[in-house]
């Protein structure tokens, strides 16, 4: 379907706006009205800098409190949008939006309101443009779809149709299922945003927090299958006010915007199974990653890093036969450390790799989601994996499902040792990658369409730093776990970012680690003391968690015990045991933990 974008969700001016959403690729924009107030170029200029750019002028938008007036006030009213009309012609524009009144609506009658839109109908057929109407969430009397539909079908005239917008339905509550009950044309627009699901007035909530589907809350592929049902065959648009999009980089906000359509495109599809009309597109479909093929360290000198994963029980596989890569397993869990073009950088995580059943589509999947990829230098004979990187600078690999134990590209290691002993970590439980706060929602949707994993719900945790907000994206049987954590503007250096490792006896891994010399994140006394006194533990397990410096949490039968090794740089490493299907965190325990980090950093 054609894709087009309110100038509102871009920072910028009109015409860098503009170019922003030709280079993303969209078809189209609506011209958001204060944008083009603002603009310094006429609107005839505009118009051809449009057609330059391959753009449409889809939408002009918002004309504001129109109807339910008394005549003195509708006439100005008339006057007003003529001034419009005759703007929109000089646009080349066909559409505009009439919002329901909020301000100087005095008639709660649905005959006066479609009888004034019918006379701005007239008005606007004189000029051949089209009327929108569309229910704000807070009109003064007209505040749901389904009443503006009314008010547009008793006005009965072929210039007036209905707008409708995503974020007015269903931040109210409103089914969106009589949609289907709307002739398709005379949905006349489409506007589509998310939100995060707030408690708060619809009217701030919409002016300040709306996202790109995908980002929130909302099931907005279900939503759009109800307007495709009722035949609506005009552009998909996103109309997203949001503080953060107005102050970022518009290019990359474009991008990240046309990302959202493809996706919900394709999952609006995917709803609609056989009824899928022919203009709907699909993405590759991949399914989702089976597995953490890696986790890629790198570091100017991983030196600490070893030292660390040789007393987790790690073992040395080798050196890549043409680089300054070190490779170090344990059961199916992979860390490679990478020493090349890292002058001067702390060890940090730079790249995660997944497995997936056919890399050459979950590739073309990501290409079509405008993933940026990486470029790795590989040298002949050796595997080359697809790469791509994550809003937060996280590379992310693709690699395909191993037949046997280890990844294909494992041979490209010489010199190591051979596992000896019976592994106690068995593979990657989950990453913990911190996220700066003006990418965070873009994260979310990039992992949730590039590799398919599922956002849960999200959690605040309380850290002495600031508040980090957290969500975790993950594969429906768990395999892939990443958590989102988003960094309190409190901190000024980058929070460390983790590697978390599964075993089935964390007691006895942490018991030959510490033999090792590993050195364990302190965990205070006071934090043992509370588990006594939520938990009814035994005493003898209480001792013992004392005295590894393990952490405790429950959840129904499930039992978690994890723990946590000392940062190095910028990474540090858990190895945690999750018993009876525990599935969460360890969530309650992630204040000690952050406190404790603070306090050693
Ligand atoms: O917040 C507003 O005023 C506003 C304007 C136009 C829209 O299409 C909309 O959804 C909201
Ligand atoms: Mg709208």
């Amino acid at each position: 379907m054609r894709t087009s974008i309110a100038t509102v969700c871009l920072s910028g001016t009109l015409t860098q706006k503009m170019q922003a959403c030709a280079a993303a690729g969209f078809d189209g924009i609506e011209v958001f009205e204060p944008d083009l107030v603002a603009a310094p170029e006429s609107p005839e200029e505009i118009h051809a800098l449009s057609r330059r750019l391959g753009l449409t002028l889809d939408l002009f938008q918002p004309f504001r409190d129109a109807e339910g007036v008394d005549p003195a006030t509708f006439a100005a009213n008339l006057r007003r949008a003529e001034a419009k009309l005759a703007l929109m012609r000089r646009l080349g524009m066909d559409t505009m939006l009439v919002c329901s009144n909020v301000a100087t609506a005095t008639i709660d009658d649905d005959a006066v309101f479609a009888a004034q839109l019918r006379e701005l109908g007239d008005l606007a057929a004189s000029y051949d443009v089209r009327l929108a109407y569309e229910a704000l969430a807070w009109g003064r009397f007209v505040d749901d779809y389904r009443r503006a539909w009314q008010v547009v079908e008793r006005a009965d005239h072929p210039n007036v149709g209905v707008c409708l917008d995503s974020f007015h339905i269903l931040s109210r509550g409103h089914d969106p299922k009589e949609i289907e009950q709307i002739p398709g044309d005379k949905v006349f627009f489409l506007q589509l945003a998310d939100a995060p699901l707030l408690s708060m007035d619809v009217l701030s909530w919409s002016r300040h927090h709306r996202l790109f589907p995908g980002e929130g809350g909302f099931d907005l592929a279900g939503f759009l299958a109800h307007v495709l049902r009722a035949g609506y065959a005009g552009p998909l648009s996103l109309e997203v006010f949001n503080d953060t999009f107005r102050q970022t980089d518009p290019d990359r906000t474009a991008r990240q915007a046309l990302r959202s359509l493809r996706w919900l495109e394709d999952q609006a599809a995917r709803h609609l199974g056989s009824e899928v009309g022919p203009g709907v597109a699909r993405l590759p479909d991949v399914g989702e990653p089976s597995g953490v093929d890696f986790v890629e360290v790198r570091a100017e000198d991983a030196g600490e890093v070893e030292v660390v994963l040789a007393q987790l029980g790690f073992t040395f596989r080798g050196r890549h036969r043409s680089k300054a890569v070190g490779l170090w397993t344990q059961g199916e869990a992979r860390v490679v450390l990478n020493e090349q073009q890292a002058r001067g950088a702390a060890p940090a995580v730079a790249a995660v790799g997944v497995e997936v059943t056919d890399p050459d589509a979950s590739a073309a999947r990501a290409n079509r989601l405008l993933a940026p990829p990486v470029h790795r230098r590989t040298y002949a004979g050796e595997e080359r994996l697809a790469a791509f990187s994550a809003p937060d600078g996280t590379e992310v690999f693709l690699g395909r499902v191993p037949d046997g134990p280890d990844a294909t590209w494992t041979g490209e290691f010489r010199l190591g040792t051979t596992p000896a002993g019976p592994d106690l970590v068995t593979h990657v439980d989950h990453v913990n990658l911190v996220q700066p706060w003006q990418h965070y929602d873009e994260a979310v949707l990039f992992y949730s369409s590039v590799l398919g994993l599922a956002p849960q719900a999200p959690l605040d945790v309380a850290g002495p730093a600031g508040l980090v907000r957290s969500k975790v994206m993950r594969s429906a049987d768990g395999r892939i776990r990443l958590a989102l954590n988003l960094q309190p503007a409190g901190l000024r250096d980058r929070l460390p970012q983790h590697v978390a490792f599964a075993c089935d006896d964390v007691v006895t891994l942490a018991q030959q680690a510490r033999a090792r010399g590993l050195r364990c994140l302190p965990v205070p006394d006071n934090y043992y003391d509370d588990l006594a006194a939520r938990f009814d533990l035994d005493p003898a397990l209480l001792a013992t968690l004392r005295d590894l410096g393990l952490l405790y949490d429950r959840d129904g039968d499930g039992e978690f015990l994890h723990f946590y090794t000392a940062t190095v740089g910028r990474v540090f490493f858990e190895v945690v045991e999750r018993r009876g299907g525990y599935d969460g965190y360890g969530a309650a325990n992630a204040p000690v933990r952050l406190a404790a980090q603070l306090a050693t950093a």
